[in-house]
């Protein structure tokens, strides 16, 4: 195999985001690499794992927008490969009914026109069982939501792309950038040159922004991904139709809490905390801080009676996390055939196909599909550190 080569486009981290965009790329017959540190699937980054919430529930309407195109690529990709990758849930948000986050969602809901179902107390348990609504909270189902089977998704995309003629060289870190007109990129292996390049590579942004004199505002911090056993089982299934569920604030945190219905492990639930502790994603395995599974632990003793409130299986993820986390989808500030997708936030999953669809038309130079100035690097102005 050779290693080295010229391409139209190189896509350095093979996550989420990197792969949907050289599959893009490849889509658009563009001669394409993506490049990955280690060997593929791996578990090191923040796309592993069996599922991930989809949603329209946002706070801000640009999302929710997204989202709308997002899930019919989805089902595209669903079609293309005739595999299947989604499963509608509905997702159940649990908040203080005059608290700023909940009625922000609800009213993006509402405004547009996204099917949903508000439950208030009386009512509640009637088509929520096992679930304690806290005193002074409301509750409505964006019954559009649901979960992305996230590893299967990640292969389907990965062999859509190899099927478009698309070169994968996983085990292959990159390990120098010089850009230019042509842009050469070195890795642990070879050196490739190509016309542009995607940056893609999560919670190692910096780390390789850093061989092109940028350092964006992103802090890295390590999710224990809890599971919890059922007391009896399937009580919180997904064959049981049970939902995802997001709970805005609450007693025990003004953090996000929120848990998918258990299925990839038999009678165990997800439920994580939207937050996690500093680290370094070459160390993360050093990072022991548990807090936040005291709080869980709490919340779960108190709204889901159904659970033990111990988890049986703790797991390791990498949210990537902006000052207002909202995502980067932008160019480089200096060196417009380099673009870079970071600092998903923890919430990123859901909109890989849109996320590439946009990556490759900044990367091809063409007007992207939805107005990206929430996503501008120049948002965070003094916050970038720049050695151009
Ligand atoms: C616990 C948890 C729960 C989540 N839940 C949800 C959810 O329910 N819904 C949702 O939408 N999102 C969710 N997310 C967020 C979502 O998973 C992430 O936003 C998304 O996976 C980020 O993808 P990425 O491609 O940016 O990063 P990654 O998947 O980390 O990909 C980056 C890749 O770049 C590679 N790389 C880095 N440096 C180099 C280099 N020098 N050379 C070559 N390769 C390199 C890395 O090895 C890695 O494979 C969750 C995240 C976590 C951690
Ligand atoms: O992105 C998602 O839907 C999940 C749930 C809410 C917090 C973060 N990730």
């Amino acid at each position: 195999m050779s290693t080295s080569g010229d391409f139209d486009c190189i896509v350095i981290g093979a996550g989420v985001q990197g792969s949907f965009t050289a599959y893009q790329l490849a889509k658009k017959n563009k001669k394409t690499l993506l490049l990955e540190q280690f060997v593929l699937p791996h578990s090191r980054g923040s796309s592993h794992g069996q599922t991930r919430i989809i949603r329209k529930a946002y706070e801000q309407n640009f999302y929710t927008h997204m989202m709308e195109e997002c899930y019919e690529l989805w089902a595209q990709l669903e079609r293309e490969a005739g595999v299947k990758l989604y499963r509608q849930t509905g997702l159940l948000v649990m908040g203080p009914e005059k608290s700023a986050n909940y009625q922000n969602i609800k009213d993006t809901l509402q405004r547009n026109k996204v099917p949903m179902v508000v439950l208030t107390h009386d009512i509640f348990s009637q088509h929520i069982p096992n679930v304690n609504l806290a005193k002074g909270d409301e509750a409505l189902v964006d019954t559009t939501a649901g979960v992305l089977f996230a590893d299967r998704a990640l292969k389907t995309v990965q062999e859509q792309f190899l099927k478009l003629g698309g070169v994968i060289r996983d085990n292959e870190k990159v390990t120098d950038i010089k850009p230019g007109p042509v842009v050469r990129v070195s890795t642990s292996v070879g050196v490739y040159h190509a016309k542009s390049l995607v940056i893609t590579t999560g919670a190692w942004a910096n780390k390789l922004l850093a061989n092109t004199g940028l350092q964006l505002p992103l802090e890295v911090v390590k999710i224990n991904v809890c599971y919890w056993k059922e007391k009896v089982p399937g009580s919180y299934g997904m064959k049981q139709r049970f939902p995802c569920f997001v709970q805005t604030e609450c007693l025990e945190s003004k953090v996000h809490i929120y848990g998918l219905p258990s299925n990839e492990y038999p009678g165990l639930m997800k439920v994580c905390y939207h937050m996690g502790s500093k680290t370094d994603p070459d160390q993360r395995d050093l990072q022991k801080d548990k807090s936040d599974i005291e709080i869980l632990q709490h919340y779960i003793a108190r709204c889901f009676p159904g659970l033990i409130p111990e988890p049986a299986i703790v797991e390791s993820c990498l949210y990537t996390l902006t000052p207002d986390h909202h995502f980067v989808l932008d160019y480089h500030p200096a060196y417009s055939n380099i673009v870079i997708g970071a600092g998903f936030s923890g919430h990123g999953f859901k909109f890989g196909p849109i996320i590439g669809k946009l990556l490759c038309e900044l990367s091809l130079g063409e007007v992207p599909s939805y107005d990206l100035s929430p996503f501008h690097i120049r948002r965070f102005q003094s916050k970038t550190r720049s050695a151009l």
